[in-house]
């Protein structure tokens, strides 16, 4: 099985296991996600569910459209029922890193608006601790002229290195869909305390959100290499 396999069996479960006619349901970003609303988009039609999708990105909003899903916004849709979203690690105690695919704060901003943050992911985000496996860093979303201030700020106070994050088909830097930049910071060992440490980078000024979602993920689903699906739930 192939990890694109895995990712799909994992996808598949999540919307199975929780879409629900008439639900208000957060549409993640990522390559897993895609899977995700592939067979939203099946249920949709087969089993006539009326479900509204409010978007974390601009990639989740283009799909909606791409499967004629009905889309919804946080104006007219606040409280969303349940969000499916992929991550880039999930350690053992639920705690996520988001944002390598650079959408984090809308992700962020979606999931504290839900009742359930359901996560799809492959085995290899299936981590005790977070920096086991996933080795680009913790995203951070800045304000584009304060990019250097943060970047000192976080070296000095927790160590480590802190990359502004460059595009790949455009010469400079990634641009966020809310006009921003990314930091990537690459922690010098696994020992901190997330919890607070997403509190500290938070308060440094111009510091839009970071990529840690403590207690935030209801349950996970990992794809495996067999073609089954393991789950974890928050404690
Ligand atoms: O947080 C994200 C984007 O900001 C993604 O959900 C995360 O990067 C996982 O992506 P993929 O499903 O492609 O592995």
């Amino acid at each position: 099985m192939t990890l694109e396999q895995a990712k799909q069996v994992a996808a598949y479960r999540a919307v199975d296991e929780f879409v629900t006619n008439n639900c208000i349901f957060g549409v993640g970003s990522g390559s897993t996600v895609v899977y995700a609303v592939q067979r939203l988009a099946e249920r949709v039609d087969v089993e006539n569910l009326k479900v509204t999708c409010v978007p974390t990105s601009f990639q989740a909003k283009q799909l909606i459209h791409k499967y004629n899903l009905t889309l919804g916004e946080l104006d007219t849709h606040p409280n969303i029922d349940v969000t499916i979203d992929g991550a880039d690690e999930v350690d053992s105690k639920m705690n996520l890193i988001k944002g390598g695919g650079g959408c984090l704060l809308q992700e962020k901003i979606i999931a504290s608006c839900s009742k359930k943050l359901i996560v799809i992911a492959d085995y290899t985000k299936d981590s005790v601790t977070l920096g086991d496996h996933y080795k680009k860093g913790i995203p951070v979303e800045v304000i584009p002229m304060a990019y250097v201030p943060i970047k000192n700020k976080i070296t000095t106070l927790f160590g480590g290195d802190v990359k502004l994050r460059n595009a790949i088909a455009k010469a400079g830097p990634v641009v966020t869909d809310n006009g921003n930049f990314i930091l990537d910071w690459l922690f010098p060992n696994n020992s901190f305390d997330w919890e607070e440490v997403n509190t500290i980078i938070k308060l440094i000024p111009g510091v839009v959100e970071t990529g840690l979602f403590i207690n935030m993920c209801h349950k996970a689903y990992f794809g495996q290499p067999e073609g089954t699906v393991s789950e974890r739930c928050a404690l």
